[in-house]
């Protein structure tokens, strides 16, 4: 730990500067924000930075803290470029206080103090004594209070807090006295004074409250991305001869005015452009006053041995440890949505199980019977009809053809009066007229705009004749039953259903798409919160960031996948032939998959409603392309072989073979459906930390 504190020694010809741009752009798109914008912060100086809204202020503090890279110039902070290998900024050396809160309103303010010390490598006594000193420094209610629960000014004083925590050699404080009473902002800037005293901590300070920047060694002005003048507090009040700062800082933005108007006006009379009045006009880069930036100097070049940049890019476990701490204080926090992503996938397998897949019930047909006796085949007949499936109703031809028409019957089953002796005689005579054939067939009309219903229909038809022929003819049945015999299935069973089929495609599917929507939520919230900066400038990096999340997600997943086999093999009796370790292990690794495609989802997307949008558009064509409700075998075949690149498509074959037909690893079906599930984590997870690297 001690190590870790000691900075890096300053490059040659920084000594002196903590802070040092040069020449410095960033744009947004086709916005200039910052244009060669020069500044220097010396080392033990409290820098005041002051403009108007939207000048710049906090674009150029991300540029300094590396969270924002710059279109061009050159920047280094406490001797080395932001983010160089090795350096600690981003990490201990830097405390930063974002303008946005920043926190997590399920911490408390302990929780808060706790996970920044993890991340810097505090020891928990030091944690705790530092804890105690903020607390009673910044006025703060009890540290077991919840941060989603205090004022405005007492989050923002707790944000101060985490930012002061680790007694950072640089603080960059971005509007830290805003919400804070007189009394106690007074008392932040004297501490700050003193700090600085030392000489070892140099402080960067906005604020909208001008005067009390008199008490920053150097304030800037900023103004349109250019630094309008730079110096002492009372020197620039001097030198404008103004009474207060503030008067100062409007006499300089009208001589910038003024400037500005006289050279964007052209000679024959028109007006320029206000860039072309740039190039063409005074140095703006320049400060109007203060000393600027010197004698072309010369950029210091850097080096960096190959062990410092193999450690700078491996993940460091305290980091990850620490974010998964913050994961799980957080579910303890909020134990309605912990149940809720443990609930849903039971609810919904539930659901899918108990009304997908099964046979119709209670399905009305109209049985037009000519025979009346009570004996006849007829009747015998259709009592082998399963009546929990078909509920017959007797009725007249017409009466049954009028009801079929008005949708209240499936179907009509008709016998003519002559059913039993025609069948007789179609069953034992050698010859028989069409007449007799016709008569002694059970006539059947079906509504076929409902395919399942039919379907049961005729099934549940032909096997109540096969149970009648077997009860009437016995041994001699094979003279009337249908010539083709189902032996003894090689795999599955005669009674398998539908929900047999999609049972194992729709496990994948839920655990995929619960994973895919919580992750891309949770990213995109903390990014637009401004969690993610503070937690990358304390020194987190991307891939430590995927890392925790993935293993913490790891966790509600395998309790989702515990749930849903239970539920599954137990209640629902879903056969299982094979090895319970590969089932589990598929679902699983399909459930990181989710988690990898919401990281690829969260780091490309700002805004939750288009994470939202994103999520829910793959869910249905992944659900119809992958063969998880309808076989694969039945898609077109340009589309088949899209079917076959997706995540689920093998996969949810490869499940079925181990779950239904018993096989292994050593099977292709089943090797394949792994292989390109990993193939699918491993893209998806490069994919997200490549870009999450490109947008910080
Ligand atoms: N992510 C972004 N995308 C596009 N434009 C942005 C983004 N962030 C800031 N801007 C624009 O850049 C300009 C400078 O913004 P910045 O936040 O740096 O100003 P500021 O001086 O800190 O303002 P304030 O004092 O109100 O915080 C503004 O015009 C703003 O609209």
């Amino acid at each position: 730990m001690k190590a870790e504190q000691e900075a890096p020694p300053p490059s040659p010809g920084l000594e002196g500067s903590a802070i040092r741009c040069r020449e410095v752009c960033r744009s947004y798109g086709k916005l200039k924000v910052l244009s060669n914008l020069n500044l220097t912060v010396k080392q033990g100086y409290i820098y005041g930075l002051l403009g108007p809204s939207g000048c710049g202020k906090t674009t150029l503090l991300k540029c300094i803290l590396g969270t924002l890279k710059i279109s061009r110039g050159h920047i280094s902070v406490l001797g080395k470029p932001p983010a160089f290998p090795g350096h600690q900024v981003p990490g201990r050396m830097v405390g930063y206080m974002p303008q946005d809160l920043a926190l997590y309103n399920e911490f408390s303010i302990s929780d808060t103090l706790t996970f920044f010390g993890r991340i810097h490598g505090l020891t928990t006594m030091d944690t705790q004594a530092r804890m105690d000193f903020l607390v009673d420094f910044l006025d703060l209610p009890h540290n077991s209070s919840l941060v989603g629960k205090l004022s405005g000014g007492q989050k923002r004083r707790v944000s101060l807090g985490a930012a002061l925590l680790q007694n950072p050699q640089l603080l960059i404080l971005d509007e830290p006295t805003v919400g804070v009473d007189p009394v106690l902002r007074a008392k932040i800037w004297q501490h700050l004074v003193d700090i600085v005293k030392t000489g070892k901590v140099s402080v960067v300070i906005t604020t909208h409250y001008i005067e009390e920047a008199r008490q920053a060694n150097v304030v800037g002005l900023m103004r349109n991305g250019r630094l309008l003048a730079e110096g002492e507090p009372e020197t620039l009040m001097k030198q404008n001869s103004a009474a207060t700062l503030e008067k100062a800082f409007l006499q300089l933005c009208e001589t910038s005015d003024q400037v500005s108007s006289k050279h964007s006006t052209s000679p024959q009379g028109g007006v320029l452009e206000s860039s072309q009045s740039f190039e063409s006009s005074r140095d703006e880069s320049q400060p109007i006053l203060g000393a600027g930036p010197g004698p072309v100097e010369e950029l210091p070049k850097y080096s960096v041995d190959w062990k410092v940049r193999v450690r700078h890019v491996m993940p460091k476990w305290r980091n990850i440890a620490a974010l998964i701490i913050k994961t799980t204080v957080r579910m303890k926090r909020m134990p309605g949505s912990l149940c809720f992503q443990f609930l849903l996938p039971v609810i919904q397998i539930s659901l899918m199980c108990l009304c997908i897949g099964g046979d119709p019930k209670g399905i009305q047909v109209a049985v037009v019977n000519n025979e009346t006796s009570s004996s006849s085949f007829s009747q015998s007949l259709l009592s082998f009809l399963d009546n929990s499936s078909v509920q017959q109703v007797n009725l007249s031809h017409a009466e049954a053809f009028a009801g079929a028409y008005n949708g209240e019957y499936w179907g009509v089953i008709g016998f003519g009066k002559n059913f039993t002796s025609y069948l007789t005689k179609r069953m034992i005579q050698r010859q028989v007229s069409k007449e007799v054939v016709d008569g002694g067939s059970v006539h059947v009309w079906l509504d076929l705009t409902n395919q399942q219903i039919a379907m049961m229909l005729q099934k549940k038809l032909a096997d109540a004749f096969e149970d009648f022929v077997q009860y009437k003819m016995g041994n001699m049945s094979y003279l009337a039953s249908f010539p083709v015999k189902f032996e003894e299935p090689i795999y599955g069973s005669l009674n398998s259903d539908f929900t047999t089929f999609v049972t194992p495609g729709a496990v994948l599917s839920i655990t995929f798409y619960l994973a895919v929507g919580l992750t891309a939520l949770s990213f995109v919230i903390e990014r637009k919160e401004g969690l993610m900066d503070r937690c990358w400038v304390a020194g987190v990096s991307s891939l430590e960031t995927v890392l925790a999340h993935l293993i913490s997600q790891l966790f509600v997943i395998s309790i989702q996948v515990i749930l849903l086999l239970l539920l599954m093999l137990l209640v629902f009796k879903i056969p299982n032939e094979g090895n319970l370790v590969l089932v589990i292990a598929l679902i699983v690794l399909q459930g990181v998959t989710g988690i990898s495609f919401g990281l690829v989802i969260s780091s490309s997307i700002d805004d939750e409603q288009n994470a939202n949008q994103a999520a829910l558009g793959i869910f249905y064509p992944n659900l119809i392309v992958s063969g998880i409700i309808w076989p694969v075998e039945c898609i077109p075949y340009p589309l088949r072989y899209i079917s076959l690149a997706l995540p689920q498509t093998y996969a949810s074959e490869a499940l079925r073979c181990i779950m239904y037909r018993g096989w292994g690893l050593s099977r292709m079906m089943v090797w394949r459906g792994f292989a390109v599930t990993l193939g699918w984590n491993t893209f998806f997870l490069i994919l997200a930390t490549v870009i999450l690297k490109l947008r910080t």
